[in-house]
């Protein structure tokens, strides 16, 4: 690694729109400099998690190291591919952090999307170099001139600036590295400094402990060096050091301007905190500025399906949140799901995906609650509140059940998004009433090329959170994106809404609506209950209810399941196999008082 000065280093992320070719150009790249093998099929190396690659999504940065020769000189390139869902835009936002330039890649079918735009602002605001490449140029309906205008329209690129590649093929890649090294700067900084990493990237390995990915600002680190955390003050012994190549290759020493890896013996993994600055034991320095925490938009309680199983799901959850620290986590606990966990998330897919990892990664089975978003509630100055909740005037909830009653409060407020729609002219009635629907208002309204709109709504988070984006793709045939950010709190007219089931509310099924949507929602709700819900030996009847008042009903019928009545005669086995299935279809169910609930229907409660 010594052989690489800062000079002869870059580091740059892959940015873009979902499906735009982020993780097909990375494969091109290590492959022509021969980083990965181009002879065998090489589909998206870097998406190296189960669930990305049964999803077909990045949801987790990656980091590879390729060398390439390019006038007569070496150079060591640190490639972070990342994923291009709002929900991961967290993972782009650290990524960027140990970058000095970004590719910023448009399909050159279906041209700038709306995380295309988001993704080409937080470059921009972190002041990086950005290279402009349009991919897909193979497809006959590509339609590059349009795309151009529209780059330039919205990016001001010149259309001469753009890079055309086909990353399926591998044209024009090279000149991707080429301008790479041309254009982008070296990192600043000097092995002759003393030490100063930052912390940008970590995950969990049972035999090692944590594994941290830094990006080196300044002096070097070795395996023997004893290295510091500027944020718990414990000093740690180097035990490996290396570089993600894109698997962990061991090296001696890391130096100013490279990224990579360290192993230094952290088995508690609350140590390896995500934004943290890394020094030499011996210098300290002052320490990075880190991130900014993520800001979750939704919150969900999550619990084991067995209880007995909730220390190995706490250790599972620690584990998994080193990796992914855009989730916050907090104890809670629930009458009938007993001791768990209240997470916030960046969306629901991002929920979606940690479940699905904690199942795969770490064979643990979870019940997660109806997900809500944060709301607030701006308490009245009475005695009974002071007594309640200290001298606090304002609280956030992000738990539907500790929602407080209209008479203790004077204003609630909701969670606003500023939301970005690129959409073809033709769905623009469409589009726009289904704004309207979702109690959104326009801000701005333009044609980035003659026949596509970028429209700007302000939407309540609560309305876009659950079905929004499918929504918007089938109103216009899959052909609008859309992306938002968060805009703060506004007042609003919220009311919470129980669910009973046979006269008893049950908690976790509590959401806060809308008083305006109330009846709708009830009724849309108890009627997907009754659909997930499976018949019982005896009737259920579901409502739903604001305070005492019922605005909603269902019913279950009664029905004897008896699995065997099909199974006459003797084969044994076959009972069994049955009666097994059985047994584990029921395990995916939580009690609830006497009546069976499918982990689903906590999920069902907030769809519409
Ligand atoms: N025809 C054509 N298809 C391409 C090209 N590049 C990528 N694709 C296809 O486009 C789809 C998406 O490619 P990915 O590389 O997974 O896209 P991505 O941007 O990494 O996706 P996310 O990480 O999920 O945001 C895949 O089916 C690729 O095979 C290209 O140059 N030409």
């Amino acid at each position: 690694m010594s052989r690489f000065p800062v000079e002869n280093i870059r580091n740059f992320s892959i940015i873009a729109h979902i499906d735009h070719g982020k993780s097909t150009l990375a494969d091109r790249l290590l492959e022509i400099t021969g980083t990965i093998s181009s002879k065998t099929d090489n589909k998206q190396v870097l998406d190296k998690l189960q669930v990305e690659r049964e999803r077909g999504i990045t949801v987790k940065a990656q980091t590879a190291s390729i060398l390439y020769n390019y006038n007569d000189k070496t150079y060591l390139l640190n490639l972070i591919d990342t994923p291009g869902h709002v929900d991961f835009s967290y993972e782009v936002s650290r990524s960027l952090s140990a970058c000095q330039g970004v590719i910023l890649l448009v399909d050159a079918n279906q041209g700038v999307q709306a995380q295309t735009v988001a993704n080409f602002y937080l470059a921009f605001e972190a002041g990086l170099t950005i290279i402009p490449v349009m991919n897909k140029i193979d497809l006959k309906v590509a339609d590059p001139a349009r795309v151009a205008v529209q780059m330039e329209n919205l990016f001001d690129t010149k259309e001469g600036e753009i890079i055309k590649v086909s990353a399926k093929l591998g044209t024009g890649a090279d000149e991707v590295l080429k301008k790479v090294v041309d254009s982008l700067p070296a990192p600043v900084g000097s092995r002759d400094n003393p030490l100063k990493a930052l912390l940008f990237d970590s995950w969990y390995d049972r035999y090692r402990g944590a594994i941290l990915n830094i990006a080196m600002v300044d002096g070097s680190v070795s395996v023997g060096d004893k290295i510091t955390s500027a944020h718990t003050n414990k000093s740690y012994d180097v035990k490996e050091v290396g570089i993600m190549h894109p698997e962990q290759t061991p090296t001696s020493t890391l130096y100013a301007g490279q990224v990579g890896y360290v192993i230094a013996g952290m088995h508690n993994i609350k140590e390896a905190q995500i934004g943290d600055t890394l020094y030499s034991a011996k210098h300290a320095v002052t320490p990075l500025s880190g991130f900014k925490p993520a800001k979750p938009m939704v919150f969900a309680g999550m619990y084991p399906i067995d209880k007995s199983d909730y220390v190995s799901l706490r250790s599972a959850v620690d584990k998994l949140t080193l990796n992914d620290s855009s989730v916050s986590v907090s104890i809670d606990s629930s009458p009938a799901l007993g001791q768990g966990w209240r997470l916030g998330f960046l969306g629901l897919l991002h929920m979606d995906v940690f479940n699905q990892r904690l199942e795969q990664e770490y064979n643990a089975e979870v019940i997660v609650t109806s997900p809500s978003v944060p709301y607030k509630a701006k308490l009245l100055n009475t005695k009974a509140n002071r007594h309640d909740y200290g001298q606090v005037d304002v609280i956030t909830i992000t738990n539907p059940t500790l929602f407080p009653d209209r008479q203790k409060v004077s204003e609630y407020y909701e969670p606003i998004v500023h939301g970005t729609i690129i959409t073809p002219d033709d769905y623009l009635g469409k589009v726009i009433s289904l704004c309207l629907s979702k109690r959104g208002e326009q801000m701005e309204f333009n044609y980035i090329d003659d026949k596509r709109v970028l429209l700007k709504y302000k939407l309540p988070l609560n309305e876009i959170v659950v079905d929004f984006y499918d929504m918007l793709k089938s109103a216009t045939s899959g052909y609008a994106s859309f992306d938002y950010e968060d805009a703060g709190f506004e007042p609003a007219n919220l009311v919470k809404m129980d669910i009973l089931l046979n006269g008893k509310v049950v908690d976790e099924l509590a959401t806060i609506v809308h008083r305006e949507k109330s009846h709708d929602i009830g009724k849309a709700v108890c009627e997907r209950l009754q659909e997930t819900i499976p018949r019982q030996l005896y009737q259920i009847a579901i409502q739903a209810a604001i305070g005492s008042r019922i605005v909603a009903r269902e019913n279950i019928k009664a029905m004897r399941k008896n699995v065997l009545a099909k199974c006459y005669g003797g084969d044994i086995t076959r009972k069994m196999k049955l009666l097994k299935k059985q047994a584990e279809g029921k395990k995916k169910m939580r009690k609830i008082g006497s009546i069976e609930v499918p982990k689903e229907a906590f999920i069902a409660v907030l769809k519409r």
